[in-house]
């Protein structure tokens, strides 16, 4: 169990080498399935009180798929996703933002706050922050093998971030905690998936990390073994040859555009796995899957 002491053993073990990310950005996308209980969600809101601590600027991207796949179920609506991403229609469209930009959002923000800092929940609307516009996205039917373009309703893909709002808070003790809704121009809201989210917080700011945190140990291959490194094209031959399907599809994808926008190193890693955070960025190959170039 932790407590002030081993918070204060890990903050003088942490802080030489926080130095090499000081003054810098590392956006930490936070799974819906990596949020466990009650001591795990404790141990991740204390990592990124460290980063703040440290002189880092912790940016936290959440989720909350089964979250709200749980509040459907609740409403009598059955989830349905094509390709990792939720099929959201008007209906939808409003309970995905009460879960994520409600009380999930301010569930994080408040173990955050349990630690001594300074959280402030937002979502795409707030500050104008991120703008989407609706996805469009295609598939290969199989059974025809025809391209076919998908409706997901109200999906959204960002398509403007702007960066004021984050840069402000930089500047400031706060840490922004960011749930993946967000406006369109044409007055909707759109639900978008927060890999994808977190990707373009990150490619905004160019940030020094991307860390994804789920519930397996990283991408795994056909025999269910870690792959520590992968590569850009390797990641897209998994894709197509199926070895990496469901929501582990948005996440690799979301890496690929990272790495390209200029984000420097992108780790998928299990976020079950206590203080996950601090472990993969105090560890020079660190414990999940470093996507490379
Ligand atoms: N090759 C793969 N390696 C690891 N996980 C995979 C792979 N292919 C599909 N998955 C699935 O992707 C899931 C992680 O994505 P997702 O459920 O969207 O998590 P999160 O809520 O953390 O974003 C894993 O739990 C696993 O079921
Ligand atoms: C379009 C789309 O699929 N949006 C996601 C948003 C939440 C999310 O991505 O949460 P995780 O990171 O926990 O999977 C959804 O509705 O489930």
């Amino acid at each position: 169990m932790d407590n002030a002491e081993t918070q204060a053993r890990l903050l003088s073990e942490a802080l030489p080498y926080m130095q090499a990310y000081e003054n810098k950005s590392v956006v930490v996308k936070y799974g819906g399935h990596a949020m466990g209980d009650t001591e795990l969600g404790r141990a991740f809101a204390r990592d990124i009180a460290l980063l703040k601590q440290s002189g880092v600027n912790p940016i936290v991207v959440h989720g909350g798929g089964p979250q709200i796949g749980r509040m459907l179920n609740q409403m009598g609506i059955e989830s349905r996703f094509e390709g990792g991403l939720r099929v959201t229609d008007a209906e939808t469209v409003r309970i995905v933002e009460m879960v994520l930009a409600g009380s999930i959002n301010k569930e994080i923000v408040a173990m955050i706050n349990a630690e001594g800092e300074w959280a402030i929940g937002l979502c795409g609307k707030d500050g104008n922050l991120v703008f989407a516009e609706k996805a469009t996205k295609t598939m290969i039917d199989p059974d025809s093998n025809i391209e076919k373009v998908l409706d997901l309703g109200f999906v959204g893909e960002p398509v403007e971030v702007d960066r004021t709002l984050l840069d402000l808070l930089a500047r400031s003790e706060m840490i922004p905690v960011i749930a993946p809704v967000a406006p369109g121009r044409d007055g909707a809201t759109y639900n978008i998936n927060a890999d994808t989210f977190a990707g373009a917080i990150a490619g905004s700011l160019n940030a020094s990390r991307l860390l994804f945190l789920t519930d397996v140990p990283g991408v795994l291959n056909k025999d269910k073994e870690l792959i520590k490194e992968l590569s850009v094209s390797e990641a897209k031959g998994l894709i197509r040859n199926g070895t990496i399907s469901g929501g582990m599809i948005p996440k690799v994808e979301t890496c690929i555009d990272a790495l390209e926008r200029g984000v420097e190193g992108v780790v998928i890693l299990n976020g079950k796995t206590r203080h996950a955070v601090l472990l993969e960025l105090l560890t020079e190959h660190g414990a999940g899957t470093l996507i490379v170039p």
